[in-house]
C-alpha cells in the first residue's frame, strides 16, 4: 500500500540528474552515493576493497578529464582527493557498519568539507579564467602599443632626417578603414611650425617607402605647437568605388559629399557661401564627377540645381530625360520630377537662366529684408522654404575665357551672379577643361571659389596644382594617376588627394526617383522675380533642343497619333508639319510637372479675359485646361514682360531677345496680338514700343 502511495504522491525535491553539479549538489551527491554504496555493501557483504578500487578509478578519470579541459592543478587535486576520501570512508564503513553515529557523523563532515572545497575550486577556476582573458587582452594591447611605439619611433627619426625637426609623438591612431594611421605630435620649442613638415610631404612619403598614391600629409594640430600627420598605407584611389546607395536626404548646411579621401573617408563641400571650381582635362572623369555632384544636390532638401551645358546639355540630360520620357514613375504611378530644376543647353536659354538668377538675387535682397533683420544676419537663411540655387556651369571657365563676344556676354553674367548673389543664396559650380590660368587670374573667382577640385586622371600636361591650391606644397599630379582621382581642397579641408565615386546611369535614375518628392519649390518672392522665364522653362519650344535626344517612344507615338494632336501647328509654328511624338511627350511632361509639383506660380494669362478664339485652335495653356489662347507658346511670356514694363512698353527687339526668336517672327506675332486687342502699338519711329492695354 505504501509503495502505491509513494508512486502516486511523489514528494521531496525534484533532482535533475542530467544537470552538472555545483559545490552543494556535488557534495550531496557524493556523500549520499557513498552512504548508499556502504549500506548496500555492508548488507551484501561486499568486499571492502571494491569501494577503494572504484574511488581510485574515479579520481584517475576526473584527473584525466580535468587535464583535458586544462583545469588548474588545485582543481584536479581537490577532485581526486574527494573521490579518494569518499572511497576511503565507504571502504571503512563497509567493514565497520555504516549505521553508527561515528560513520554518519564523519560522512556529514566529509560532505561539508567536499562542498567547501568544491566551492573554493569553482571560484578559483572562475578567477583563473578571468585572469586568462585579461592577460590575453593585455598581450594584445602590449602588441598594439608596441606597434604604435614602433610607428612613433620610426616617424620621429624620419621627420628628424627629412625635415630636421625633432617631434615628440603623443598619440598614434590607426584608422578604422585600415587604410593608414594618424600621428599627433608636439613640435619642438624654438618656433617650428607644422607647415615645415607639410612642405616635405613628398620626401617623407618617399622616405617611408609608401606605395604609389599613398601620402604623408601634415595639418595643424590642437594648437600651433602641435601637428597631425596622416599617413596612408593602402591605395584606395586605385579602386573603383560606386556612389553610395544610401540616397537619404542632405542639406546645404551639412555639406554635400563629393568623393572620398585616401583614408576612404568622404569629403564634403560646404557651398552656402563658396562657389566651386573643377578642373579636369578630357577623359579625366569630369563628367562623372559632375554627375556625382548633381546627385548630392538632388538629394538636398534645400537646393535647386540649374545646369548650363552648352555642349549639348550632356551634363544635365541624364537628370532630365528619364523623367521627360516617362521612363521612371513613382510607386503610386505618378510621374517624377527631373533631378535638376532647370537645364540650359543653348546660348539663349543660358542667358535667360542667368538673367533670372540676377533678378532672383536682387528681389531676394529687397523681399527678405524683414527675414534678415529678424535673423540678425546679412546672409539669407537658406532652408527648404527658401532654397539655395546652385548654378552648375559645365565648361564655365571656358565661357569666361572665351574670345567670342557673344559668349563673353554669358561670362559677364556668370561673374555678375557670383559677385552679387552670395548673401542671397545663389552659388555656382564651374568646371574647366584646363583654362585655369586665365580663370584663376580673375580675382573674384579666386576669392569666391575656394572649393576646388583638380582631376588629373594621369594627365600631367597643363596641370598647375600650385595655382589651383596656392600654399599647398608637395602635391604631385603623378600621385593620382587614376580616372576620377585628383586633388580637392576646401576652406575646411586642405588640398589633398581625393577620388570621386563612379556613378552609372542606373544610379542616376534611382536617385531621380528617390528624390522626386524631396526637391524644394522656388520661394514665392524668387518665383515672382523669375516670372514666366522660369515658370515656362519646360515649355516645348524651350526644351526643343532636347528633342533630337529623345529616343522614339512607342507609347508616346501611339498617344500622339491617337489624340491627333499637332501642337506645333496649333502654336502657329511649323504649320505644315505633323505633330511629332516628341512634342506630345514634352507637352505631357510640362503638364505633369505643373500639375504635380507647381514649381512656380503660373504666369497670369493676359489673354484669359479675351473671348476664346476657337478658330486658332489649341495651344499649351488650352491643353492645361485653361481658356484657349492664340499665338505661339512664347507669346504669354512676351505679354507678361510687356505688361511688367508698364507705360514704358517694350521694343520688338527687346521682346525678340527675351523670347529668343528673330525680330520678324516677333513683330508678326505681336501685331496679331494688337489686332486681337491684347496689345497696343505705340508708333514712334525707331523708339516704337508695344504696350499692354492696361497701361496704354
Ligand atoms: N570615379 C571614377 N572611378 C572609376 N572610373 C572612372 C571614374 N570617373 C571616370 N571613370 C572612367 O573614366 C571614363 C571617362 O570618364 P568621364 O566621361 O567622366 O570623363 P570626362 O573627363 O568627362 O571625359 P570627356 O570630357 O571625354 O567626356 C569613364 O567612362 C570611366 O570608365
Amino acid at each position: 500500500m505504501s509503495s502505491t502511495a509513494t508512486k502516486q504522491q511523489p514528494s521531496g525535491p525534484v533532482l535533475d540528474w542530467a544537470a552538472g553539479h555545483g559545490p552543494v549538489t556535488g557534495a550531496l551527491s557524493a556523500t549520499t552515493g557513498a552512504f548508499a554504496v556502504a549500506t548496500t555493501g555492508a548488507a551484501t557483504a561486499m568486499p571492502a576493497g571494491w569501494a577503494l578500487a572504484v574511488g581510485a578509478a574515479g579520481a584517475l578519470g576526473h584527473t584525466v578529464a580535468g587535464l583535458r579541459v586544462r583545469n588548474a592543478g588545485r582543481t584536479l587535486a581537490t577532485r581526486a582527493a574527494s573521490w579518494l576520501v569518499g572511497a576511503g570512508w565507504t571502504t571503512w564503513a563497509i567493514t565497520h557498519g555504516p549505521l553508527t553515529w561515528a560513520a554518519l557523523g564523519s560522512l556529514a563532515a566529509i560532505g561539508v568539507g567536499m562542498g567547501a572545497a568544491a566551492r573554493s575550486v569553482a571560484l578559483y577556476e572562475e578567477a583563473r579564467e578571468e585572469e586568462a582573458i585579461a592577460a590575453e587582452e593585455r598581450q594584445i594591447a602590449r602588441e598594439l602599443s608596441a606597434e604604435r611605439r614602433a610607428i612613433a619611433a620610426e616617424w620621429v627619426d624620419r621627420i628628424q632626417r627629412v625635415c630636421s625637426i625633432t617631434i615628440r609623438v603623443v598619440g598614434v591612431e590607426k584608422w578604422e578603414t585600415g587604410a593608414g594611421y594618424s600621428l599627433d605630435a608636439e613640435l619642438p620649442p624654438g618656433g617650428a611650425t607644422w607647415n615645415k613638415i607639410a612642405a616635405e610631404s613628398a620626401r617623407l612619403s618617399a622616405d617611408a617607402r609608401l606605395p604609389h598614391g599613398c601620402t604623408a600629409t601634415a595639418s595643424p594640430g590642437i594648437d600651433q605647437g602641435r601637428v597631425i600627420i596622416d599617413v596612408t598605407t593602402a591605395n584606395v584611389l586605385a579602386e573603383e568605388r560606386t556612389y553610395p546607395t544610401d540616397y537619404g536626404p542632405l542639406s546645404l548646411h551639412t555639406g554635400i559629399p563629393w568623393g572620398y579621401r585616401t583614408n576612404a573617408e568622404e569629403i564634403r563641400a560646404y557651398l552656402r557661401e563658396q562657389c566651386a571650381l573643377i578642373v579636369g582635362p578630357t577623359g579625366s572623369g569630369k563628367t562623372n564627377l559632375v554627375h556625382s555632384i548633381l546627385a548630392g544636390f538632388a538629394r538636398a532638401e534645400d537646393m535647386l540645381t540649374w545646369v548650363i551645358d552648352l555642349n549639348a546639355g550632356s551634363a544635365g540630360l541624364p537628370w532630365v530625360l528619364p523623367a521627360l520620357n516617362g521612363e521612371i514613375k513613382r510607386e503610386d504611378g505618378q510621374p517624377v520630377r527631373p533631378g535638376i530644376d532647370w537645364l540650359a543647353g543653348t546660348f539663349d536659354e543660358a542667358m535667360t537662366m542667368l538673367d533670372t538668377a540676377v533678378k532672383v538675387a536682387k528681389q531676394r535682397k529687397m523681399g527678405y529684408q524683414d527675414v534678415l533683420a529678424k535673423a540678425n544676419t546679412d546672409l539669407l537663411p537658406i532652408s527648404a522654404k527658401i532654397p539655395q540655387i546652385m548654378l552648375v556651369i559645365d565648361e564655365g571657365a571656358e565661357i569666361l575665357a572665351s574670345p567670342d563676344r557673344q559668349v563673353r556676354k554669358l561670362g559677364d553674367k556668370i561673374l555678375e551672379v557670383i559677385r552679387i548673389a552670395r548673401a542671397m543664396g545663389i552659388r555656382t559650380v564651374l568646371t574647366a577643361l584646363g583654362a585655369t590660368g586665365s580663370v584663376l587670374s580673375n580675382l573674384m573667382i579666386r576669392r569666391e571659389a575656394k572649393v576646388r577640385v583638380a582631376l588629373t586622371g594621369g594627365e600631367t600636361e597643363g596641370m598647375d596644382l600650385s595655382k589651383m591650391f596656392p600654399g599647398s606644397r608637395g602635391l604631385r599630379v603623378d600621385q593620382a594617376p587614376y580616372k576620377g582621382a585628383g586633388f580637392m581642397g576646401t576652406p575646411e579641408s586642405p588640398a589633398a588627394l581625393f577620388k570621386a565615386w563612379r556613378i552609372l546611369p542606373n544610379q542616376i535614375r534611382e536617385i531621380i526617383a528617390a528624390t522626386s518628392d524631396r526637391h524644394p519649390r522656388l520661394d514665392d518672392i524668387s518665383a515672382k522675380a523669375a516670372g514666366p522665364a522660369y515658370a515656362r522653362r519646360w515649355d516645348a519650344d524651350r526644351t526643343a533642343w532636347m528633342r533630337d535626344r529623345v529616343p522614339g517612344d512607342g507609347t508616346a507615338d501611339a498617344a500622339a497619333s491617337g489624340a491627333g494632336l499637332n501642337l506645333s501647328a496649333l502654336r502657329g509654328e511649323r504649320a505644315a508639319e505633323q505633330g511629332s511624338p516628341e512634342d506630345e511627350m514634352l507637352r505631357r511632361f510640362r503638364e505633369q510637372i505643373d500639375a504635380q509639383f507647381g514649381t512656380a506660380p503660373e504666369p497670369r494669362t493676359p489673354a484669359a479675359d479675351a473671348p476664346p478664339a476657337a478658330a486658332e485652335g489649341l495651344n499649351l495653356s488650352a491643353l492645361r485646361g485653361e481658356k484657349r489662347e492664340p499665338g505661339p507658346a512664347w507669346l504669354p511670356t512676351a505679354l507678361e514682360a510687356i505688361k511688367a514694363t508698364g507705360a514704358e512698353g517694350m521694343k520688338p527687339s527687346a521682346v525678340a531677345d527675351l523670347v529668343g526668336k528673330d525680330r520678324k517672327t516677333v513683330r508678326a506675332t505681336l501685331q496679331a496680338a494688337v489686332d486681337r486687342g491684347e496689345l497696343v502699338y505705340r508708333d514712334n519711329g525707331p523708339h516704337s514700343v508695344y504696350v499692354h492695354p492696361d497701361h496704354a
